[in-house]
């Protein structure tokens, strides 16, 4: 389990963290949700140790990550994986390449083992064809699908989204929720997603936490969020802009 305890972060003189609270269960899929620009991906790079916090705690299985060492925070994040919004493939490399890239970097795997493991991790996304292009010659979903496969290499615990679904059509976007769900059930991952695409929530969610304004406001399953009498909540998940009920 991930707990996230007063986490705070400013950028100079902009509060994006206002003391979040949040508890990310184990082997469940967590959507987190929010207008853009409150500090979805703020907090996610924390979750992962790429950014520190200026105070509170992060705690994976009861270890506290903010106060790590790199060295430490390495070992850590090998449990992790993560699916960048751009997918954040290596444009030169193959796709095959890509997917063997976190294998050659950290472990030490024979080039069979790797090529086995490749193939297995590109059957799983549905891409074996396109093993040996280029991340170029794919389309915006297939790119997500390659940077899951990547994302999936070192058999992660946890495995962290960012947007995995904005910019796909209806039909690409079931297919990512589709593995997502999969990739969940059949290794029992922990996922975190970050999202403002409700559909899929509401579709592939145990529990979605809504950021805004620097605080977890509403947390809950797809159903209690759905039903929320928090006036923000229930704009979001209405569509209304939040200039228009003058929200605060
Ligand atoms: N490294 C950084 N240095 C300075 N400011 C930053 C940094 N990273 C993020 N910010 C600021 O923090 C705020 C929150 O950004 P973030 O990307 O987390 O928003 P978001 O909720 O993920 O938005 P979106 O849904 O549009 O991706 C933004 O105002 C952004 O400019």
């Amino acid at each position: 389990m991930i707990k996230i305890i007063d986490l705070h972060k400013s950028f100079g003189a902009q509060e994006v963290l206002r003391g979040v609270n949040l508890e990310i269960p184990k082997g469940k899929i967590t959507f987190i949700m929010g207008q853009s620009g409150q500090g979805k991906s703020v907090l996610l790079k924390h979750i992962i140790g790429l950014i520190r916090p200026d105070s509170g705690q992060i705690l994976v299985d009861g270890l506290d990550i903010t106060g790590l060492s790199l060295k430490e925070l390495y070992r850590v994040r090998k449990r992790f994986g993560m699916l960048f919004q751009d997918a954040a493939l290596f444009d030169s490399m193959t796709v095959a390449e890509n997917v063997a890239f976190p294998l050659r970097e950290h472990t030490r795997l024979s080039e069979t083992e790797i090529a086995k493991k490749v193939e297995e991790k590109l059957a799983l996304v549905g891409l074996l064809e396109a093993a040996d292009k280029l991340p170029s010659e794919l389309s915006g979903g297939m790119r997500k699908r390659a940077g899951l496969a990547r994302a999936l290499a070192l058999d992660p615990e946890i495995i962290l989204f960012d947007e995995p679904t904005t910019g796909l059509d209806p039909i690409m976007t079931a297919s990512i929720n589709r593995l997502i769900k999969e990739s969940q059930q059949r290794h029992q991952l922990t996922c975190v997603v970050i999202s403002h695409d409700i559909p899929s929530a509401l579709t592939i969610a145990d529990k979605i936490a809504m950021l805004h304004q620097g605080v977890i406001i509403e947390e809950g399953d797809p159903e209690s969020i759905k039903s929320s009498s928090h006036p923000f909540v229930r704009r979001f998940f209405e569509g209304v802009a939040e200039e228009e009920g003058g929200i605060s």
